[in-house]
């Protein structure tokens, strides 16, 4: 950012275009407005950048490159200094970011939770024998199968308002959404079921926005201090740190989910098969601190890891492989 002494200078929000990211981009917009004095909506621009995820909704997104698809062309913009910050979900960012970029702020966590949507039964465990289930996330389907082998997966993708469509037109009996999209979008009646994370424990990072910008950047760094939240931020750092021992891509069926009680972190972390029959559990503990908990999410990945075995991933690659074709 340039000095805030010059009262012409506006600050750039870059994010996708969807509905969903720019109701995060408009929350983070109004949130640092409110924290800032020197700083009003008319010189606080969100930019709206369209990515080579958004475009490619005809194909199925593993086969083109995973995560990185949904953040190389805003992170370009950010080294490019086109603009000063960009606004992410963080469940979407790949663990190795470009050199010059950091995850600078995480805002409080809404609901991590999953939530069911179907159009014909009030409950995921009610879906008749044999029903066609929509989504796109490995990990969604293997937690579903788990429970219910029976069912058929169909691929769902898009934005919200696209999958509920495909939903309403009746693709699918039943469909997944993170319950922190629905409720940032106004949408919550739209829930049939909120799951328990017992169940469907969560995608690494679920419910959390984060801001990226420019390490060199002080000033963007200062700006934003106001809108983090520590909790949040403890949180993340081990379920990222628990994907990235495991995964940098979006390849594998994981799910991890930790929160603080009192001064300690607890950390629950899953690895499943593609078809559920094959799930690798394991919770631990820290103290709630970035650091512990970084070290806690790489433990509990190298330990997964290695109860799995290296005959799992191949299988795992194989499965993924086969399936995306
Ligand atoms: N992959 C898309 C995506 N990325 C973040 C969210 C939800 C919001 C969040 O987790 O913060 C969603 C939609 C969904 O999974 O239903």
């Amino acid at each position: 950012m340039q000095e805030a002494t010059s009262s012409k200078k506006i600050l750039k929000i870059g994010t996708r275009g969807s509905p969903l990211a720019l109701a995060q981009a408009e929350d983070v917009k109004a949130r640092l407005v409110a924290a800032h004095d020197h700083l009003t909506a008319d010189n606080v621009e969100i930019v709206v950048i369209k990515t080579t995820g958004d475009r490619i909704l005809d194909r199925h997104l593993m086969n083109a490159g995973g995560k990185g698809l949904f953040t190389k062309e805003i992170e370009d913009a950010l080294l490019a200094r086109e603009i000063d910050c960009a606004v992410h979900s963080s469940k979407d960012m790949p663990t190795h970011l470009p050199d010059g970029l950091a995850l600078t702020v995480f805002l409080r966590r809404e609901d991590p939770r999953d939530v069911f949507m179907s159009a014909s039964v009030d409950r995921f465990k009610d879906l008749p024998e044999g029903a066609i289930l929509g989504t796109a996330s490995l990990r969604r389907r293997a937690q579903a199968l788990r429970l219910r082998p029976d069912l058929k997966v169909v691929t769902f993708r898009g934005n919200v308002q696209t999958r509920l469509k495909k939903l309403a037109a009746g693709e699918a009996e039943g469909t997944f959404l993170a319950r922190a999209g629905l409720n940032r979008l106004g949408m919550s009646d739209k829930a049939t079921e909120t799951l328990p994370v017992e169940d469907f424990l969560p995608a690494p990072a679920q419910g959390a926005v984060t801001v990226e910008v420019r390490t060199s950047d002080g000033a963007m760094m200062e700006l934003l201090k106001p809108l983090h939240c520590r909790e949040t931020a403890v949180a993340v750092t081990a379920e990222r740190a628990f994907l990235r021992a495991l995964d940098g891509s979006c390849r594998t069926p994981i799910a991890a989910h930790a929160a603080l009680e009192g001064d300690r972190l607890m950390l629950r972390a899953q690895l499943l098969s593609l078809d559920g029959t094959q799930v690798f559990e394991k919770t631990g503990e820290c103290a709630a601190e970035i650091d512990r908990a970084a070290d806690l999410g790489k433990d509990i990945g190298a330990r997964i890891r290695e109860d799995a075995g290296e005959a799992f991933f191949t299988e795992l690659a194989r499965a993924i492989e086969a399936e995306i074709e």
